[in-house]
């Protein structure tokens, strides 16, 4: 069984203007092209959001293997809800969630997505090619450890190489920004995310079952909890607050890129140099119509790395993503009162403006 996507127009006279946001060229990064080096940091700088353009002839597997994971996990969201609760919930990081466990987008309203979270292998497959005596014994261990769901237990090689390569973008961005930022030897930005040191890092699937009566509704402002993320988002409904007005703006889709995300623990690690921007799910007109799907691979510190969150508090990043979790769930006006839902962002932007 498969649940086609249904088209959604987006008109601009009734749902308002278009984010304005940057766009990086990936295969220039790779080129260590200065002017793409620095479009990076101002990006990251200015709106914590941008597309990462990868529509390079080096990028067409990735995105191929985008494109197959997401129809496998189409087919698995498509199961009967008792099905998919069988996929056991480990921590916050793995696991399925069903729709209306959080806040939603609306006052008075629960989120309106289900999700499976899989934890990757650790260590982290590298990026070069693996042979299969190594494939095998990762995937031993990954069987016994994070009790994998049938449907990516039987494609392990398809998940791996996709993390694979979804962690070296994340990675490579990260290092790029860290030394654009002189931030150098030991305060290096990758020296808080090893590929062999327990993360919360989780690749992630979303979908937004239809709901033409709104109890449920896209997903609740916030800012991501960890580093980077790698999000793909093929269907109208994200919206981000811009920078320049303040208000909330939809994001085009836009074929063969990702949305990169500044998340929080970045922001906090870079001395507040960085920008996260917050951002939510909102259907077009309010309502779910038809079924939307995302992808995102979440790049989070190791756990035990420390920071100075947005309470005035230092933590570590495992304690921040359970906060983060358990502030999710609250009620909007619970939400409101702290800063952790947004990471303090929301405190920097006046009520009023943003609420437009
Ligand atoms: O569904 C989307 O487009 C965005 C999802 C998102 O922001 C998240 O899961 O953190
Ligand atoms: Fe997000």
């Amino acid at each position: 069984m498969s649940c086609p996507i249904a088209p959604s127009a987006y008109v601009d006279n009734v749902y308002g203007p278009l984010a304005n946001l940057p766009t990086i060229n990936w295969s220039r990064l790779l080129q260590h092209s200065g002017a793409e080096i620095s479009a990076l940091r101002s990006a990251c700088e200015t709106h914590g959001f941008f597309y990462l353009d990868l529509t390079d002839e080096g990028s067409a597997i990735f995105l191929e293997e985008l494109a197959a994971v997401n129809k496998i996990m189409e087919e698995w969201f498509c199961q009967p809800l008792e099905k998919k609760m069988e996929t056991e919930t480990i921590g916050d990081a793995h696991g399925f969630k069903p729709t209306g466990v959080q806040s939603g987008v609306a006052e008075h309203t629960k989120d309106g997505f289900e999700a499976l979270k899989v934890r990757p292998l650790y260590p982290l497959p590298s990026h070069a090619p693996i042979n299969s005596s190594a494939l095998q014994i990762c995937r031993n261990n990954l069987v016994k450890r994070s009790h994998l769901p049938p449907i990516v237990d039987t494609k392990m090689a398809l998940f791996d190489s996709f993390v694979s390569t979804s962690n070296h973008i994340a990675k490579s961005l990260l290092s790029f920004l860290s030394s654009a930022l002189g931030l150098e030897g030991p305060h290096h930005l990758t020296r808080y995310h090893n590929d062999d040191v327990p993360s919360k890092t989780t690749l992630y699937f979303l979908h937004y079952p239809e709901n033409l009566h709104a109890t449920e509704t896209g997903q609740n402002m916030h800012t991501d909890i960890g580093s980077i993320t790698l999000l793909f988002a093929p269907q109208w409904g994200l919206q981000v607050i811009c920078p320049d007005t303040k208000t909330w703006k939809y994001v085009a889709p836009r074929p063969g890129h990702a949305i990169i995300n500044v998340a929080d623990t970045l922001r906090f690690l870079s001395g507040r140099r960085l920008r996260s921007a917050l951002h939510r799910v909102m259907p077009l007109g309010g309502r779910q119509v038809g079924d939307r799907y995302a992808t995102s691979y979440f790049l989070r510190a190791d756990d035990d790395t420390v920071f100075l969150d947005s309470e005035g508090e230092v933590g570590t990043a495992e304690q921040w993503l359970k906060r983060k979790y358990e502030t999710y769930k609250l009620p909007h006006e619970l939400q409101s009162a702290q800063t952790v839902l947004t990471g303090g962002m929301a405190q920097l932007l006046s009520q009023a403006q943003m609420l437009n």
